[in-house]
């Protein structure tokens, strides 16, 4: 679960940690992260002495060793990752630095130099931002460092020489880890445990949040080290929903290009001939004979408008089954996947460079071949794969928001111009064919098993002993709250045709507690008794009197302390942030005559209902949570 929503603006990203440290994977991927790991090969040997405070060393330790990463991922493999995290921590004692020690010998010395005293520890992170322009590289860096005071015990010779043969301190900084069996000699811990451990989270997702939320410019604290001078043309991103959006220029970064040197703002770089980055400014003097600078380059609204060409290529690239014959016969030249798939040479060719270039492939000499987040979330048979979802995209939906000027002028769904035939009720048109009914439930199970975990864990659930997730299609959610909540009885209702279809996407092998399925019309028809009721992706499908219907049904079977959880994208109250759940509601306009809500809207609509207690969950994922109690 995803409990700081700003680690969520990395889901989108290719981040890549730059560390072997097990420690610092585990506790990130403990938090939902999803990252390569590329250790760095930056040697730990600059000049203790020449810094003049021990936490200046890590930090700009963990800066070249992420910027090391970023370098070399960058030339080597022409892939470069959106967001690359260095770190580096160290034990100071009187002044002291002690790494991790070389030897049995050297351990003991650490040991000793540590024994019955207070010393620090202090792990420096830094983050840097890559931007691939004209194939430079582009990189903006924001490092800080989190102090941690431990104690240790006094110890006996014997002891330490017992730990040090349990061969545990040997790749740990000062000689210990805390977490393991040096725990029992450590008296007291004051600050961030898991710094200690080699990461601070809590200061890691603080610095993004001031990233990616940067405080208005009067409300700026200063902060009680950054060893980057700030910048005044950093923009404030007002959309800072935008998962999509590349990391620009933001408080408290600093710009570099791939030599780690810093570059100031406003400066044009070009490059010459014979390749050389060249700075010029261009005097203009406009009538009044002022000077004036032509505005810089409108990125964002540049990558928008064109976002349509790269969700195409994407789409029809997963629809021609690409990224499948890559997956398992990759690296391919352009010719021998054109032969594959029946397509043009010429054509293919400049698909897989655009995909190349969007950073979905990687062109080698050898060929072309799939990143690995292609590789999981791309082709038909990977575990989180999107392809049913990308698949309607392209033969539904984007049919569907053609028409998008013409909802936007009607106030009205699409289905009639999109698809020549008029608009029945929204599941009647998705079903009508066997093909249009596993096309829509391959595209609700895709969604379903990507935010499934993050829906189950949003709230502590295990009070609760029966479910019944109403319209809860292919049960890829049920799936998860059983085994998250074993004493969970969870029953899915949807409609018969859905039932009818739900053995293609049941798991095989997997020994979980089974969900039971009940077919059923949640408008018309007797619903299961539960202590819960889910509703995932429904209540965007309806206007507010059907709501109000089945709202009603539910509250008439439920008990006091019985409940209903919600899972929507949720807006925010001034609907002006969240540009995913925003263009979500332009997805259900062309569509159905549903829309995406704010959570004070859900709130009103639940606590006619008899529902209070509402509490909201923004999970960081695709799917917010909502969780409300009958009273
Ligand atoms: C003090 C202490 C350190 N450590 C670990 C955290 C770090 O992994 C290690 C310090 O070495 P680092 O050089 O910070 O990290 P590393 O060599 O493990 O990985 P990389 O350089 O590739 O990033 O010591 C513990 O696991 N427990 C502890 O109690």
């Amino acid at each position: 679960m995803v409990l700081s929503p700003v680690l969520g603006k990395l889901v989108s990203k290719r981040v890549v940690l730059a560390s072997a440290s097990p420690r610092r994977q585990e506790i990130l991927t403990n938090v939902g992260l999803r990252f390569e790991v590329v250790p760095s090969w930056f040697k730990e040997t600059l000049e203790k002495s020449s810094f003049a405070a021990p936490f200046e060393y890590a930090v700009e330790t963990a800066r070249q060793k992420a910027l090391e990463v970023a370098n070399r991922m960058h030339v080597k493999h022409m892939r470069t990752p959106d967001v690359v995290i260095g770190a580096d921590t160290i034990v100071s004692v009187d002044e002291q630095i002690l790494e991790k020690p070389v030897d049995k010998q050297d351990a003991y010395r650490m040991l000793s130099r540590l024994n019955g005293k207070e010393h620090s520890v202090f792990t420096g992170v830094a983050i840097i931002h890559c931007h691939s322009k004209d194939s430079k590289l582009e990189m903006e860096i924001t490092d800080f460092y989190e102090e941690t005071k431990v104690k240790f015990s006094e110890l006996s010779e014997e002891l330490l020489w017992e730990y040090i043969h349990s061969g545990e301190p040997m790749d740990k900084a000062g000689g210990y880890g805390i977490q393991a069996l040096g725990g029992m000699l450590v008296e007291y811990v004051h600050g961030d445990f898991l710094n200690v451990v080699g990461f601070p989270l809590n200061h890691f997702c603080k610095k993004l949040a001031e990233l990616y939320y940067p405080p208005s410019k009067h409300n700026v604290q200063h902060k009680k080290y950054d060893s980057i001078p700030s910048v005044d043309t950093f923009e404030n991103l007002s959309d800072g929903e935008s998962e999509s959006s590349n990391f620009t220029e933001h408080k408290g970064a600093s710009k570099l290009d791939s030599s780690g040197k810093h570059s100031s703002g406003g400066v044009y770089t070009s490059e010459n001939s014979s390749g050389v980055r060249t700075g010029f400014t261009v005097p203009l003097e406009n009538q009044n004979g002022v000077s004036q600078r032509p505005p810089e380059v409108p990125s964002k609204i540049l990558e928008l408008m064109d976002g349509f060409r790269a969700s195409k290529a994407l789409l029809v690239a997963s629809k021609l089954k690409i990224f499948d014959h890559l997956k398992h016969k990759g690296p391919l030249k352009a010719v021998d996947i054109a032969n594959e798939i029946g397509t043009s040479v010429c054509g293919t060719e400049r698909l897989l460079d655009a995909c190349a270039a969007l950073g979905l492939l990687e062109k080698t000499p050898q060929g072309y071949g799939n990143t690995d987040s292609v590789n999981t979330f791309l082709t038909s048979d990977g575990e989180y794969s999107l392809h049913g979802y990308i698949i309607h995209s392209n033969d539904h939906l984007w049919p569907l928001f053609t028409n998008l000027e013409s909802a936007i002028k009607e106030g009205s769904r699409q289905n009639h111009r999109a698809f020549g035939k008029k608009a029945e009720d929204l599941f009647k048109d998705y079903y009508h064919s066997q093909e249009g009914k596993q096309c829509f439930m391959a595209a609700m199970h895709s969604i379903a098993r990507l935010t499934a975990r993050d829906v189950a864990t949003a709230f502590d659930l295990s009070r609760f002993k029966s479910a019944c997730d109403l319209g809860g299609c292919t049960g890829a959610l049920a799936r998860e709250l059983v085994q998250i909540y074993p004493n969970l009885k969870v029953t899915v209702f949807d409609l018969p045709e859905v039932i009818a279809n739900i053995s293609y996407f049941q798991p095989s092998g997997q020994h979980t507690a089974p969900v039971t399925f009940v077919s059923g019309d949640f408008f018309k028809d007797k619903l299961p008794e539960a202590d819960l009721y889910i509703l995932s992706r429904i209540l965007h499908d309806w206007p507010d009197e059907k709501i109000h219907v089945l709202l009603s049904k539910i509250s008439a079977l439920c008990r006091p302390g019985c409940a209903i959880l919600l899972a929507e994208m949720v807006l925010d109250d001034e609907k002006k942030n969240r540009s995913t759940a925003l263009l979500q509601s332009l997805n259900m306009l062309v569509q159905t005559e549903g829309k995406e809500r704010s959570g004070s809207e859900y709130q009103a609509l639940l606590e006619q209902h008899g529902f209070t207690n509402v509490k909201i969950r923004i999970t960081g994922n695709l799917l917010d949570v909502i969780l409300c109690v009958k009273t």
